[in-house]
């Protein structure tokens, strides 16, 4: 796993009305400080990669739907330096994934249906704290489309 980031397995409590999906609470490990919380809706197939946040922690959880979620480490003094982490996340393997600052991710939907990404973040969104590299770009050694083993 890529130094800094951690899966925590999350409850969901199931009566017969529906459900209840924890996600993030102030006693928690892995809670640092709430800045904003925003769920990222992806159409099946659609990529959203690459983005890496300077300051921002992610909280991610998939509410519904699901998505492959890659990491991509580059940071200079990071034991993982080079790694690529994928994780299939949705309410079937309903966990939360924290990624700190400086580590490249994105994610594409799978299945038929919108997936939804919640972020409980560390601070409000602000484009200026965000670099952004196109899904394609080769200075990130990962392939995007489906491998037929
Ligand atoms: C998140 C956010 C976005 N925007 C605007 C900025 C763009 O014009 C537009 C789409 O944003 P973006 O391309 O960043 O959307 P996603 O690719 O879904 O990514 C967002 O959700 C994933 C999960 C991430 O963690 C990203 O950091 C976060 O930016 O919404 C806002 O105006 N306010 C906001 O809080």
């Amino acid at each position: 796993m890529i130094e800094g980031v951690v899966i925590t397995p999350l409850k969901q409590i199931f009566d017969e009305r529906g459900k209840v999906m924890h996600m993030l609470r102030e006693d928690s490990e892995q809670f640092i400080r709430f800045g904003e919380i925003y769920f990222s809706c992806t159409n099946p197939g659609a990529i959203k990669a690459w983005h890496l946040h300077k300051q921002m922690t992610l909280n991610y959880a998939v509410i519904y739907g699901e998505i492959k979620c890659v990491l991509y480490d580059d940071r200079p003094d990071s034991k993982t330096r080079g790694q690529i982490d994928e994780y299939f996340l949705s309410p079937e393997n309903y966990c939360l994934i924290t990624v700190p600052p400086l580590v490249w991710n994105g994610f594409k939907g799978l299945g038929t249906k919108v997936s939804i990404v919640a972020n409980c973040a560390t601070i409000p969104h602000d484009p200026l704290e965000i670099e952004r590299k196109s899904a394609f770009d080769s200075s990130i050694p990962y392939d995007w489309g489906i491998q037929h083993k």
